[in-house]
């Protein structure tokens, strides 16, 4: 009853933003961009130790760019990682309780200060707690390789993300995006945790592609759906970080694969080098073209976009007036 009514809101959320809400777009990058130092085993989730009031500005940058979702901080913030920081596991947990105290704070000081004014065209946000991929924990780029190795099954998985997971949905966030899964073994705890947690907010499951066509494991995404497409749990399945020319063709394999509403947020088609930690230059979409493509990929069927790593407060405006232009 609870997951019917969360879901309602998302649902009401995407009718009055015209049949697709605007995901925010680089997390990370608008934290590169202000000076934060993430090159750390702890990525963007170093700025929750270092810099939370940083975490709130970019929170605040993204909505008055008119991000219809917030994504949290999360995304490789673990309690192992934190751990492996010499922090407690109390202190751990209250930083994962905090990546959604920030960005519930960020959206209802917004909204506060929009509602004052007459005629503006902003919807009242919903905050997603991020949850990176193990591969994201890993920190060896292979959330874009899908390799886990012999030893990681079902079982280490979800106990990787069980606790992340239940600190996260106690902290209570609209909504759970699950980021970068690169194959169907993680996709599959996921579900089944979601499942066995009992967890009552809405999810979605987004995978990263490295061809366009299959998630980076190899696996087809016909398989990777299969459990995903029969779970109550998960609202929305797509892809996020994936470079945007993929996305045109992703969104009508996923149309044709599931009946779940779809999401897509693409990073800007920049590549990871994930020994090196850096963004390598390759064919990428500016702001323009995010703006041109967006009601394409919506008209395709997605009914969540934003972007991803390599996008900015710039890209999600133009996104959002793409989109939004009635
Ligand atoms: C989406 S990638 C750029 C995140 C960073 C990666 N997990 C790393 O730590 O190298
Ligand atoms: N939401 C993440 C990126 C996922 S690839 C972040 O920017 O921290
Ligand atoms: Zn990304």
């Amino acid at each position: 009853m609870v997951l019917e009514k969360k879901s309602a809101l998302l649902e009401d959320l995407i009718k009055k933003c015209g049949g697709c809400a605007v995901v925010d777009g680089g997390f990370a990058t608008q934290l590169e961009i202000h000076g934060a130092a993430i090159n750390d085993p702890l990525w963007s989730a170093v700025s929750l130790i270092k810099n939370p009031e940083l975490i709130k500005r970019v929170h605040m940058e993204y909505l008055e760019a008119g991000a219809d979702i917030v994504v949290t901080s999360s995304y490789q913030a673990t309690i192992p990682g934190f751990l492996s920081r010499g922090l407690s596991i109390e202190e751990s947990e209250s930083l994962l309780q905090k990546s959604v105290e920030l960005a519930v704070e960020a959206r209802d000081r917004f909204w506060e200060k929009v509602s004052k004014v007459s005629g503006h065209s902003y919807n009242r946000a919903l905050v997603a707690a991020s949850i990176g991929s193990y591969g994201a924990y890993l920190a060896d780029g292979s959330e874009y390789s899908g390799h886990y190795g012999e030893n990681v099954s079902l079982d280490k998985l979800k106990d990787f993300h069980r606790r992340r997971l239940q600190v996260l949905v106690e902290a209570g966030p609209d909504l759970l995006a699950f980021e970068t899964i690169p194959n169907k073994l993680e996709a599959q705890a996921c579900v089944e945790l979601l499942e066995e947690e009992k967890v009552q907010i809405p999810a979605w499951i987004c995978f990263t592609s490295v061809d366009g066509e299959k998630a980076p494991s190899g696996e087809s995404f016909e398989e990777c759906l299969e459990p995903l497409n029969k779970s109550n749990n998960i609202y929305a399945v797509g892809i996020n970080c994936a470079p945007p020319q993929f996305i045109e063709n992703l969104i009508r394999k996923f149309a044709k694969l599931t009946e779940k509403a779809i999401v897509v947020y693409p990073n800007s088609g920049e590549v990871w080098d994930g020994k090196a930690k850096q963004w390598l230059p390759s064919q990428c979409f500016g702001d323009d073209e995010f703006e041109m493509f967006a009601t394409k990929w919506r008209d395709l069927g997605a009914k969540l976009i934003g972007g991803c790593c390599r996008t900015t407060p710039s890209t999600i405006n133009a996104i959002s007036r793409d989109l939004k232009r009635r």
